[in-house]
């Protein structure tokens, strides 16, 4: 191949990749491949520069901005990082700095490379004005509202400012060995933002619970959010931000350190991990202690940055036209090692998928032993092309549990056997089968397959369904163990008789030692005494007047989480009036979607589901909203159908929609030619506005909404 087309077709497919991952927060290939391909790039055209292509993404930062925000500029460019997976780089880049400083003395700070997104935010007189992604580097998406979401970023910043901003709230400053620098009245501050793998993994297990895909990994995760058109689905991901750095035209440090210190002190959260190192050995040792360190960080981090300390020497290096000359990124590949495939058990998921999961010879990665790993699913062992008895390669993201990632052909014997994968679930017996367009094989007896019916039974007694979690950690396996019940329907007939001294031991579960040895663990018995009787039964008794959002919740409709059942709830007031609408009636009731719509209107006509509700309904649960019985206040708004966006001074979402519905009017989920009024708030999204610009719809105002309801 010519190195023209090799160049041509890298630049394509890079630019690609960038588009996906910047865009649309996919990863369609890994990092290290990608970085790769990219150093391929980098050099075929320091060969020859003539043929370099003028979209190349060696010149740029890989992102760009989009249509759903407004666009800022950045007052100060927001750069990449030069990075290397290669200690002798990192040499190569210390002699760098070494002649670029003639000599001079210097010092690196070294930080956790956190694997997220790039944020800067503005702050004028000490309050976040605004705060905006990186973009192309020179323009980026404003995203304040967002960004306003994340808990640990102060919205105000409290301290000694510099002359001319006045704040009463601190006294003094008290003369000290080295004074606070004053605040600047102007200044930004950046960091990256990033979903914590705790709350990435909670947000997980609740789309497990009701059947959503899971999100693919906590950056592409914190990155989808982040882009995200509504703060209020954003806020209820919990977000973080580690900041790393602070900019002004003022000049408030002479040294990076320095400013990490002082944001630490003003109330932004900065990453305790820094270290100042006084060489590059430094810098290795720094590197070695976090290579399995790392893991026990609340996020994932994907390298080391390092950069050099002080401000007038980071300016004398200067920068290329995409990244520093005074910092680089270490990144380190991810942790793998190799081992011996021994079996495969499949594992059925609370929504009935069927998991292949991979049994190794105990191998040492990252600093614990792995024993299992992921195969997700038929078409990744067909993709892998693994088989029993091969030696495999397993790596460790930022997921708790390892994933295989390919095969050692070299060390392939003539003793391998071929994997088969079930076609009846292992639990069950059922014939398992594949729906259009998913990667797994699912096990359709979600009412009696046992993992599923465990799985029902856990999702009921959640707090935010039923709130009977007095029912957990083993009590619930026990009931159906004993065959005391099926359905959660059956916990109403429950009584002190059956339930009390009710016992059963359950075996231990193997420990496994860092050396891969196992003991056996201790065997666990629950017993059911009278106290444990009384909790029980009485939390069944109290579930009674759990609100009908939460019953519907708890019947466990797959897509149905706690919003969507509020919004059904808000909607129809009633089961009965949910049950007998249609399905474009459901479908265009606010956020639920055509998908959403199918699945609850194929739930209601099954026969079973319906018995199950009879049952329910019976014991005495709750199956009218008392929200909705508020009273008509008008009929104001009748027969005029309305749709809002942003945000309003005197009205949340619900009551806003309370106020629609109390007077009469309809809600719309879309802009359509069928829509009377847009009512337009505060930092109103940009695409709804066109929309009804193109189709003339009247926009109001919060005060002309007001003045309707007369
Ligand atoms: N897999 C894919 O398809 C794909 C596609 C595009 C990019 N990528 C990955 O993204 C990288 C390119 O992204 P990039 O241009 O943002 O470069 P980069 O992520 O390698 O380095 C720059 C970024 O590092 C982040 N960062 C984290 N901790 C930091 C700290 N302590 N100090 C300073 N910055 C810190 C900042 O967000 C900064 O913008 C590639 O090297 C590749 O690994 C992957
Ligand atoms: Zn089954």
């Amino acid at each position: 191949m010519s190195a023209q087309t090799r160049i041509q077709e890298l630049t394509d497919r890079l630019n690609y990749y960038n588009d996906q991952y910047y865009q649309h927060s996919r990863s369609v290939v890994d990092d290290f491949t990608f970085d790769k391909l990219l150093e391929e790039l980098q050099q075929l055209e320091a060969q020859y520069p003539e043929l370099r292509q003028p979209d190349s993404p060696t010149l740029r930062v890989g992102g760009t901005i989009s249509k759903e925000f407004p666009t800022v500029y950045h007052r100060f460019p927001m750069l990449s990082l030069g990075n290397t997976y290669s200690e002798a780089d990192l040499i190569e880049f210390d002699n760098r700095v070494r002649k670029g400083l003639n000599g001079e003395a210097y010092e690196y700070i070294c930080e956790q490379k956190f694997d997220g997104v790039a944020l800067s935010m503005t702050y004028e007189n000490g309050v976040l004005v605004q705060g905006a992604t990186r973009g192309d580097g020179v323009r980026g998406d404003d995203i304040t509202n967002n960004i306003r979401t994340i808990r640990t970023l102060p919205l105000k910043v409290t301290g000694r400012f510099a002359a001319g901003v006045a704040d009463e709230s601190t006294p003094p400053a008290t003369p000290a060995a080295e004074p606070t620098p004053a605040i600047p009245s102007l200044f930004e501050v950046r960091g990256e933002g990033f979903l914590p793998l705790a709350e990435f993994e909670r947000i997980n297990r609740e789309r497990e619970d009701i059947g959503e895909p899971l999100l693919a990994n906590p950056r592409n995760a914190a990155s989808g959010t982040f882009k995200q058109q509504d703060s209020g689905s954003v806020a209820k991901r919990r977000l973080d931000c580690y900041l790393y750095s602070f900019l002004s035209d003022e000049a408030v440090f002479k040294t990076h350190e320095e400013s990490l210190v002082r944001m630490a002190e003003w109330g932004f959260n900065v990453s305790p991990t820094w270290e100042k190192c006084a060489d590059i050995n430094a810098v290795m040792a720094y590197i070695q202690k976090w290579d399995t360190q790392r893991f026990t960080l609340p996020l994932n981090t994907d390298g080391i940055v390092i950069k050099v300390n002080r401000y007038d020497q980071q300016r004398e290096l200067g920068f290329t036209a995409k990244s520093p000359r005074w910092a680089i990124a270490y990144k380190f590949k991810a942790a793998g090692a190799s081992t011996t495939l021994n079996s495969v058990s499949y594992q059925v998921g609370r929504t009935g998928a069927v998991t292949p999961v991979a049994h190794l010879s105990p191998v040492l990665l990252a600093g614990t032993v792995v024993k299992r790993a992921s195969l997700h699913n038929a078409n990744e062992i067909a993709r892998l092309g693994v088989m029993l008895g091969d030696t495999v390669f397993v790596e460790k993201g930022g997921e708790i549990i390892p994933k295989v990632t390919g095969v050692d052909l070299s060390q392939r014997t003539d003793a391998v056997q071929p994997i088969t994968y079930p076609t009846e679930c292992p639990a069950c017996g059922t014939p398992l089968v594949r729906k259009e367009g998913e990667a797994h094989f699912y096990c359709t007896n979600d009412k009696h397959c046992p993992p599923q019916r465990q799985a029902r039974f856990e999702h009921f007694i959640q707090r935010r369904a039923m709130n009977i979690e007095s029912l957990g950690e083993g009590k619930i396996e026990l009931l159906i163990d004993k065959g005391l019940v099926e359905s959660p329907a059956d916990l109403y007939d429950l009584t002190n008789e059956k339930l009390l001294g009710l016992e059963k031991t359950y075996p231990a579960a193997p420990l496994i030692h860092d050396d891969g040895s196992e003991t056996p663990g201790k065997a666990r018995t629950v017993k059911f005494g009278q106290k444990t009787v009384d909790n029980i039964l009485s939390a069944i008794e109290r579930s009674k007047s759990q609100s009908f959002a939460n019953v519907l919740f708890a019947l466990g409709i797959r897509y149905v989480g706690n919003t969507t059942a509020d919004r059904l709830v808000a909607y129809f007031g009633s089961l009965d009036a949910l049950m007998a609408a249609p399905l474009d009636t459901l479908a265009g009731v606010p956020d639920v979607g055509p998908r959403i719509a199918e699945s609850a209107y194929a739930w209601f006509q099954d026969a079973e589901n319906r018995q199950y509700i009879d049952r329910l309904r019976a014991a005495g649960l709750q199956f009218v909203s008392e929200k909705k019985q508020v009273a008509q206040e008008s009929d104001s708004l009748a027969g005029k159908t309305f749709l809002y966006t942003g945000t309003f001074a005197n009205f949340s979402r619900e009551s806003l929609e309370e106020r629609i519905a109390a007077n009469g009017g309809k809600l719309l989920s879309g802009v359509s030619k069928k829509l009377n009024y847009l009512i337009v708030g505060e930092n109103a999204g940009p695409s709804k506005v066109q929309k009804a610009q193109q189709l003339n719809v009247p926009m109001i105002s919060e005060d002309e909404f007001v003045a309707m309801l007369g």
